[in-house]
């Protein structure tokens, strides 16, 4: 699928809109760190959204340990963030 790369100021615009997301990989990415009281809501939380990704097609690049959540979104098809990745964020910032 066609999914177009956000401009700098685009991506900028979003992610200032964004609670706790920051621009990784020289802005090819965005992060954000989930903690949780223990490891049953960091995985409870995972398994949303992995629910969402597996909706919308679009997959987070994610690691756990215990109580943590580090997830970075970027649209591989677009070699950067996309407008895929802020849905995305919006998406898991409403859970
Ligand atoms: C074929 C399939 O639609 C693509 O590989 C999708 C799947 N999930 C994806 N997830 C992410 N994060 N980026 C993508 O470019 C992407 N592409």
């Amino acid at each position: 699928m066609a999914v177009e790369k956000l401009g700098r100021s685009e991506a900028e615009s979003a992610l200032a809109e964004l609670d706790g997301w920051e621009f990784d990989r020289d802005g090819d990415a965005m992060r954000k760190v989930f903690k949780f009281s223990d490891f049953s809501e960091a995985w409870g939380f995972m398994n949303r959204v992995a629910l969402i990704a597996e909706k919308s097609d679009h997959h987070p690049e994610w690691f756990n340990v215990y109580n943590k959540v580090d997830i970075t979104l970027t649209t591989h098809d677009a070699g950067g963030l996309s407008q895929r990745d802020v849905k995305m964020a919006k998406a898991i910032e409403a859970l």
